[in-house]
C-alpha cells in the first residue's frame, strides 16, 4: 500500500484521484492495444476527418471532464494499461451514435478466459450513456436490458455501437449492439432508458 494524495492505495492496481495529476487522455492508443483495436481506431480517425465523427477524450475523473465535480471513474481505475477497460469512443452527432472500440483486459475475467457479464453491462451503459449525454446533456440510467448471445474472449477487440432511438420529454431510449471487431459475431444487444436531469 502507498499513500498518495492523502489516500491509501494498492500500489499497482488503483489509479489515484489527485487534482494535480497530469491530465491524460486514456482514449489514445497505448502499447497494450492489439492490432484490431488500432486498425478500428485508425478507421474512425479517418472517418473523423470530414467532421462526421468526433473522437471523445477519456479522462480518469469526471473532474477532468467537467471542472470541479467528481472523484475517480470506475472504467479508468487501474494503474496499468491493458488490464481492465481499454477503450476509446467516437460520436456521430447527425446519426446520434456513440461507438466504443473496446478491448477487455485480464482483470475483467468472469468465466475462465472470458469477460464477466457485468463488465459487458458496464461498457454498454457507458457507451449508450455517453451517447445520450452528448445528444441531450446530463442523464441517469433508469433501465438497462441486455441479451448475451456469445461469450467475449478476454483480449479481443469489440465494436460497441449505440444509438439514441427516441426522445420523449425527459426519457431517452437507446439501443446498443456489441459485435466482434469485424462484425462477424454478435456478442450482445441491449436497450436502455436514460432520464434527463430535472433542472
Ligand atoms: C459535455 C459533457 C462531457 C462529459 C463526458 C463524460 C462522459 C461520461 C459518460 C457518462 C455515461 C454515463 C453512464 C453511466 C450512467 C450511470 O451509471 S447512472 C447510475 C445508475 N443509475 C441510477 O443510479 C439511477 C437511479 N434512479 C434515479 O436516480 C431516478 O429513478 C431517475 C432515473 C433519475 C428518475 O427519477 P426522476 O428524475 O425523479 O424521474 P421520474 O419523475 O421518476 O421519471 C421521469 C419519467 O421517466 C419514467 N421512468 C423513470 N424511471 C423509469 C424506469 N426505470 N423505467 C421506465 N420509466 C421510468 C417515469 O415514468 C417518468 O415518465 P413520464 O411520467 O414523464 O412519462
Amino acid at each position: 500500500m502507498i499513500r498518495r494524495c492523502g489516500r491509501l492505495l494498492h500500489k499497482t492496481k488503483v489509479r489515484s484521484h489527485c487534482p494535480t495529476e497530469e491530465l491524460r487522455d486514456f482514449g489514445l492508443p497505448n502499447a497494450t492495444w492489439n492490432k484490431n483495436l488500432k486498425d478500428l481506431y485508425n478507421k474512425f480517425l479517418e472517418l473523423s476527418k470530414n467532421g462526421s465523427w468526433k473522437r471523445i477524450p477519456s479522462h480518469n475523473t469526471i473532474a477532468h471532464h467537467l471542472q470541479g465535480i467528481g472523484k475517480r471513474m470506475f472504467l479508468r481505475n487501474l494503474d496499468s494499461d491493458g488490464l481492465g477497460f481499454e477503450y476509446c469512443m467516437f460520436y456521430n452527432k447527425d446519426e446520434r451514435r456513440m461507438v466504443c472500440l473496446f478491448q477487455p483486459g485480464p482483470y475483467l475475467e468472469g468465466p475462465p478466459g472470458y469477460a464477466h457479464g457485468g463488465c459487458i453491462a458496464t461498457i454498454i451503459d457507458s457507451t449508450a450513456g455517453a451517447g445520450a449525454v452528448y445528444t441531450c446533456g446530463s442523464v441517469m440510467t433508469a433501465n438497462l436490458n441486455i441479451t448475451y448471445f456469445k461469450p467475449v474472449p478476454l483480449g479481443c477487440t469489440l465494436f460497441v455501437d449505440s444509438h439514441v432511438d427516441k426522445i420523449e420529454g425527459r426519457k431517452v431510449y437507446s439501443s446498443c449492439h456489441i459485435q466482434s471487431y469485424d462484425g462477424v459475431i454478435l456478442h450482445a444487444e441491449a436497450s436502455a432508458l436514460f432520464i434527463k436531469a430535472n433542472h
